[in-house]
């Protein structure tokens, strides 16, 4: 038998059939990191590299039953939240986060694929930022997401790190604003991830892959920073080794479908085995 305290993650987010995203993003990339994953599903998406092609949401309860079935079975040591869809479904996962008291806990504001499929809904935004976003200890949205949640556009670096400042507001200990979706003037080629715990700013810069093949970037993201919590690292630490996580699976991205295709999970251990060798 191996040892019991293997490391274990939730994801509580939507299905991708294509693979490359949501829950299976997740549970590739625990598998990966060597963490136990686990899923509570929210929705089931028809999505392929071309697009989404039909949300079926779950009933509100089948998260939360999913989600005290294992934490109070099995254990759950760092979660992370994805695609939510509506403010029900938040609010019963926010009310079982805090039943069992779990802290750590990294928030995808996942809100619109980026084939432009919605998948939150418009009017749930608001229990997103009052129900879940304190509760959090990262939060990771993207640019579009957090003007959204800060309430303001984000044009410049200046206005990036007001957003993260207003975001900060809403309850959550550290705010990354990812860099994925534009550089800006003083980025050149670099792509920028913002990170802001209350009291300063960090910037985590990497060399821009000039790729398509950037669906699920940001489910493996965080769900990389959700592996390294449950293996006990501290905050900052779990996002550095996200960052390498992430910037391996997309410099060996994937070319598949017809497509924007997925980031390759396998490609941070083929290399550090490449290493060792
Ligand atoms: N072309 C790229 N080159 C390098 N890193 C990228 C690229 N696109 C996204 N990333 C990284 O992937 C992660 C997810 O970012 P992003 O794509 O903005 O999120 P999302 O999938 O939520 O839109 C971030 O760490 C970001 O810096
Ligand atoms: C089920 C599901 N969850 C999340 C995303 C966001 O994907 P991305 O990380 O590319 O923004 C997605 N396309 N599908």
């Amino acid at each position: 038998m191996t040892d019991a305290r293997i490391p274990r993650a939730l994801t509580i987010a939507g299905s991708d059939s294509g693979g490359g995203a949501g829950i299976q993003a997740d549970l590739k990339t625990f598998q990966e990191l060597g963490v136990y994953g686990m899923s509570a599903l929210t929705a089931v998406t028809v999505q392929n590299t071309l697009g989404v092609h039909g949300v079926y949401p779950l009933p509100p309860e089948a998260a939360a039953e999913q989600i005290e079935a294992v934490g109070g079975d099995i254990g759950v040591d760092a979660l992370k939240t994805g695609m939510l869809f509506n403010a029900e479904i938040i609010r019963l996962v926010a009310d079982r986060i805090r039943v069992f008291g779990w802290e750590r806990v990294v928030v995808d504001p996942v809100m619109i694929a980026k084939g432009g499929a919605e998948l939150l809904r418009t009017e749930a935004v608001d229990a997103l930022k009052r129900e879940l976003l304190p509760l959090a200890m990262v939060v990771t949205p993207n640019i579009p997401e957090a003007e959204v949640l800060a309430g303001m556009g984000i044009r410049t670096r200046h206005d990036c790190r007001e957003a993260a400042r207003r975001i900060g507001g809403l309850g959550p200990r550290i705010v990354i604003i990812k860099g994925g979706h534009g550089s800006f003037e003083e980025d050149g080629d670099q792509v920028v991830d913002l990170v802001y715990d209350g009291t300063g700013f960090t910037e985590l810069s990497a060399k821009r892959v000039n790729t398509v093949h950037t669906h699920g970037t940001g489910c493996t993201f965080s769900a990389a920073i959700t592996a390294g919590l449950a293996q006990g690292l501290s905050a900052f630490d779990a996002i550095q080794s996200g960052r390498l996580f992430i910037q391996a699976a997309i410099e060996d991205g994937l070319n598949l479908g017809q497509g924007q295709g997925p980031t390759n999970h396998w490609a941070y251990n083929r290399r550090r085995q490449e290493v060792l060798q």
